[in-house]
């Protein structure tokens, strides 16, 4: 589990950020992971990460909960947070039998009455004895869901909370994902599965490719004319469905490799829709 308390403070003001990156950037094996990242989380608010594969999304994620170490820049939380963290995978011994009461008390130890509450809360009380091999992908993702809740996290970051769980699975999720964050007041950090969708609560839309593309409400990226470019004509009229189309590639060197297979130095074609670094900040 998180050991956020291992990062330094950020400001303990009741509406001050839980968890706050600055030009955070992760290295590893000879290059750069995620770079120049800049993200805030604070009580009550919703910061979903989308970005194509390798982007660097559960990197960030990661460091926000305090596993991995930035190499440059600061990653702050608030003293004492508590951190619910879910993972994209869990590494179970799936070959051992296990019930969901069991999953819960792997890393933690509470009561079976806030077990049972945990549960009941997601709506999956009555599958406590259940083994977990024989859950759905919604009901999977609802135990990962309740194995953070019972910890009363301040923050609850969350890894494709959706993964493996149909559209109708999706939305009803995501419905409970908004009730936690509402009846907790806890900041939720998200990645989102798909580039192109994120969940309507969402107040904060950080996109990133190796660094911050672009950010801002649902609703101000959605109309931002540079970003419509970005995200294609797909995304006109959606407000928190849209598509990003990354037509390049951050070489470890710096230089980006264009969708024709052409090498430019630091920039990609004038007419490609990318914008470096920070070009979106003002609007977030
Ligand atoms: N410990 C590590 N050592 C070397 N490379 C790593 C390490 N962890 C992650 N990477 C690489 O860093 C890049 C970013 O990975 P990350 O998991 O953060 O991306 P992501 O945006 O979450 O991707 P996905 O959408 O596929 O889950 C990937 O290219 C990955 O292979």
């Amino acid at each position: 589990m998180a050991n956020a308390a291992s990062l330094p403070d950020v400001s303990h003001a009741p509406d001050g950020p839980l968890v706050r990156l600055s030009g955070v950037g992760v290295h590893r094996a000879g290059r750069w992971l995620t770079r120049n990242v800049d993200l805030d989380v604070r009580p009550g608010e919703i910061v979903t990460l989308i970005g194509p594969n390798g982007s660097g999304k559960t990197t960030t994620a990661k460091v926000a909960a305090g596993i991995v170490r930035a190499d440059e820049g600061r990653a702050e939380t608030r003293r004492g947070l508590r951190v619910g963290y879910v993972p994209q995978r869990i590494q179970i011994d799936w070959t051992l039998p296990i019930t969901v009461r069991r999953l819960m008390t792997l890393t933690s130890r509470q009561s079976a009455a806030e077990i049972a509450a945990a549960l009941d809360a997601v709506g999956i009380a009555h599958l406590a004895e259940a083994e977990v091999q024989s859950l759905s992908g919604g009901e999977f993702q609802r135990a990962l869901l309740a194995r953070a809740m019972v910890r009363r996290p301040d923050l609850l970051i969350l890894d494709e909370p959706v993964q493996g769980v149909d559209f109708t699975g999706e939305v009803t999720l995501y419905g409970l994902i908004k009730r936690i964050r509402d009846e907790s007041g806890c900041g939720i950090l998200l990645i989102s599965h798909d580039l192109h969708v994120v969940m309507a609560e969402t107040d904060t839309v950080v996109c990133l490719n190796g660094h911050v593309c672009c950010r801002g409400t649902p609703q101000t990226v959605a109309e931002n004319p540079e970003y419509l470019r970005l995200f294609g004509g797909r995304a006109a009229g959606a407000l928190a469905v849209y598509r990003h189309q990354h037509d390049h590639t951050h070489l470890p060197d710096g230089r980006i490799r264009n969708a024709d297979g052409s090498i430019t130095d630091g920039h990609a074609h004038h007419h490609d829709g990318h914008h470096h670094g920070h070009a979106h900040e003002g609007h977030g």
